[in-house]
């Protein structure tokens, strides 16, 4: 059973088209994430999926069944919010809890789904706690309960993660993998974070302007960007587009080159001297101003000694280069 179509999903607030003709199938298990810059559309798809807003026309589809006039409660999805969204005034074994109770569950199988998320959470220690007395990371772990004990057919999550720290961030990254192992269960995730699109999903979901971009595994995206934009928001540092550059390109197009292929070459096709330097310590950035007058980033792996104001030499490989024309489309050759 697919998890979730959706069909020319339309949404307007008042005359701004928020999410244009929106195509999208997620299929039984699969980790789904929705990426793309601030104000593109991607909470505002979630809440349709949700059913939090209706869409303004076309069809959402849980499960086999059109739930466009369902109400949220009923479509068989449970949403993890950035904010968490838990009761302050209850425990965490109530937070968990309360959704069942409201369906009228039986107490023992309420006991046993909340047990059994808490030690797949490993919670067991805070059970008795309000929220106030937990880290955002145990709180967003509580959330993350709540959700599974509803044992829905899809799981939306909404930038779960934007409010922790770093290492943190990482933790629980790992421990969404890991659950979406152990539950098999359909994933739905709304991230800006690129890393997040990448390490998490089966399925990548690229949008821009209440547009889908481009939809693929992260290496598929990656190799094998349709577009300037795609190819520019995965990758980091960002690849570069250059306007004048050592290959044939269209006119008004540019040439892309991701930063890790760029190599020191003496003789290289590209000339420029060092503008500024970045030692990450595994990695080291070179931010270089070429002959041509662009910049661009060079990705070395390692440590590297190439001072700030060194005149350089880079080149890559054809094959590792993107040719883009002036409407930012994908040349293949
Ligand atoms: N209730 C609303 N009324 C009017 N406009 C809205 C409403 N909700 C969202 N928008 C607009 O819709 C657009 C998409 O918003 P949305 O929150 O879905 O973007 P997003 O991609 O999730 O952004 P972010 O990463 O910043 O959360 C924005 O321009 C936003 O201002």
């Amino acid at each position: 059973m697919t998890a979730l179509i959706l069909n020319d999903v339309c949404k307007s607030f008042g005359a701004v088209e928020v999410l244009r003709d929106i195509n999208l199938t997620v299929e039984e298990g699969e980790f789904v994430v929705f990426v793309g810059p601030s104000g593109c559309g991607k909470s505002t798809l979630l809440r349709v999926i949700a059913g939090l807003e209706d869409a303004t026309s076309g069809t959402v589809n849980i499960g086999g069944d059109v739930v466009n006039a369902i109400p949220p409660a009923k479509r068989g999805i449970a949403m993890v919010f950035q904010s968490y969204a838990l009761y302050p005034h209850l425990s965490v074994r109530d937070n968990m809890a309360l959704g069942l109770k409201q369906e009228k569950q039986p107490k023992s199988e309420i006991d046993a789904r909340v047990d059994k998320a808490t030690k797949m959470l490993d919670l067991g220690k805070y059970i008795d706690r309000r929220p106030a007395d937990l880290s955002g990371g145990q709180r967003q772990r509580v959330a993350i309960g709540r959700a599974i004990v509803r044992e829905p057919k899809l799981f939306l999550f909404d930038e779960p993660l934007s409010n922790l720290d770093a290492a943190l961030r990482m933790n629980t990254r790992i421990e969404i993998a890991e659950l979406h192992r152990t539950l098999s269960a359909s994933m739905i995730y709304v991230t800006h974070d690129q890393t997040e699109a990448m390490t998490l999903a089966d399925k990548i979901v690229v949008l821009r302007d209440g547009r889908v971009e481009q939809v693929g595994s992260p290496m598929e995206l990656y190799n094998n960007p349709a577009n300037q934009f795609v190819a520019g928001f995965l990758g980091s540092p960002a690849m570069n587009f250059l306007q004048r550059a050592p290959l044939a390109i269209p006119p008004g197009g540019a040439l892309g080159v991701r930063p890790e292929h760029l190599r020191l070459v003496p003789g290289g096709r590209i000339k420029g001297r060092v503008s500024h330097v970045e030692r990450l310590g595994g990695d080291t950035n070179l931010l270089v101003h070429t002959q041509q007058e662009e910049a661009l980033t060079v990705r070395i792996f390692g440590q590297d000694d190439t001072p700030v104001g060194a005149d350089i030499e880079l080149d890559f490989e054809d094959a590792h280069a993107f040719a883009f024309d002036d409407q930012h489309q994908r040349v293949r050759s």
